[in-house]
């Protein structure tokens, strides 16, 4: 769903912006701090509610009373705005000018995958943030799984709470572990399905022959069912005041070659492996569930060399979506790549295609 304009006001370095968006290839071009981030920043606000780094209040430019984001999307008629603004603690999200109560309705008009750093690097991060990237593909393939993780974290968090009150009644364990099973169900057949596709990508990418594995660890003891490991856990977390078992803990383990991939590869090979996973996902995505998010990549060429960064932008052009992607240099667009270039400085878009 591609975004076919936008316009920025008040966000960080923003004063006001406006783009006319290519519906394919949108190059971010400036020095540090020219407002590259800022913009994909906006874009990933209007897409999910959430800023990507920091908390949504830092968004907003400093001596600003509140910032706007608005954009039209290519198959919405002419009249037709997606637009949040924000002013202190609040928040107006409007969409063909209706009002939207939840940020998650925007997870569904605009959907967006975040290429920033964080969001690449997450093999080599926690176990969070890889739990994060896979919910994400799962929740994109497989849209009853929202609501599915929203009911289980709800039940976790009335567990916990009854963990540290320590009331005589325990009503939660049954119903938690069915929503338990169901989220690791859910995540376990999209990992099955996308693990083929990330496989024959980082293959493509290295012509190694050494074998690519991804694991999903559940969260809790994998020969018992959740609810016999809370029954079991039952003392434990009740004298702790939290719940040990559950996919809230689940892990991914990446192995190359039988090993762990943070003992082997290098920073960039990491980066490309986790470029190759966010690419399956949006293959998957493509073949199932006829999403097409916006793609939007932060300081798209760090850790890849030439040849890495051609072959990124051939696999993106296969998949024929709209990317917004951030260079500091027009030299690391792959030569006579194209798309719109906007050129930028202190916010400012000083030269490209303005709306
Ligand atoms: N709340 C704010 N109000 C005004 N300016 C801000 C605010 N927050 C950040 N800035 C300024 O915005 C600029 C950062 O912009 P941004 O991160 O978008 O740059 P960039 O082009 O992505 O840079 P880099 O290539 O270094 O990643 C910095 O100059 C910073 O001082």
């Amino acid at each position: 769903m591609p975004l076919r304009d936008l316009h920025i006001e008040g966000v960080r370095c923003i004063k006001r912006l406006h783009l006319q968006a290519d519906a394919r290839w949108n190059w971010l071009v400036g020095p540090n701090g020219a407002g590259k981030s800022s913009v994909l920043e906006a874009i990933h606000t209007l897409g999910t509610g959430q800023s990507w780094r920091r908390g949504l209040r830092h968004l907003r430019r400093d001596g600003c009373q509140e910032y706007l984001i608005t954009a039209h999307l290519a198959q919405d008629p002419a009249d037709a705005l997606i637009a949040l603004r924000r002013n202190g603690e609040e928040r107006d999200i409007r969409y063909d000018g209706k009002s939207i109560d939840s940020a998650w309705s925007l997870l569904d008009i605009l959907p967006i995958q975040a290429l920033n750093d964080q969001n690449v690097h997450f093999i080599s991060d926690n176990n969070e943030s890889r739990r994060r990237i896979l919910d994400w593909g799962v929740f994109y393939e497989n849209q009853a799984y929202g609501q599915i993780l929203r009911d289980y974290r709800r039940l976790l968090q009335q567990r916990n709470t009854w963990l540290k009150s320590k009331y005589s009644a325990q009503p939660w364990d049954a119903q938690l572990a069915v929503m338990g099973e169901q989220v690791q169900q859910h995540r376990q057949t999209h990992l099955s399905a996308l693990q083929p596709l990330a496989g024959q990508l980082w293959q493509e990418w290295t012509q190694s022959p050494g074998q690519f594995q991804i694991s999903l660890q559940p969260g809790w003891k994998e020969d018992l069912p959740l609810l016999a490991c809370l029954t079991r856990d039952r003392q434990r977390d009740e004298d702790l005041g939290f719940t040990h078992s559950g996919p809230h803990r689940a892990n991914l383990i990446f192995k190359v070659a039988g090993k762990p991939v943070a003992d082997i590869l290098s920073r960039g090979q990491l980066r490309l492996l986790g470029l190759s996973y966010r690419l399956a996902q949006l293959a998957l995505l493509q073949q199932r569930a006829q999403v097409a998010p916006v793609v939007l990549m932060d300081d798209f060429a760090a850790e890849l060399d030439r040849q890495a960064r051609r072959w990124l932008v051939e696999r993106l052009d296969a998949l024929a979506l709209q990317v917004f992607a951030a260079v500091t240099d027009s030299e690391q667009i792959p030569h006579g790549h194209h798309g719109h270039r906007f050129h930028l400085r202190e916010g400012h878009l000083i030269e490209g295609i303005a709306a």
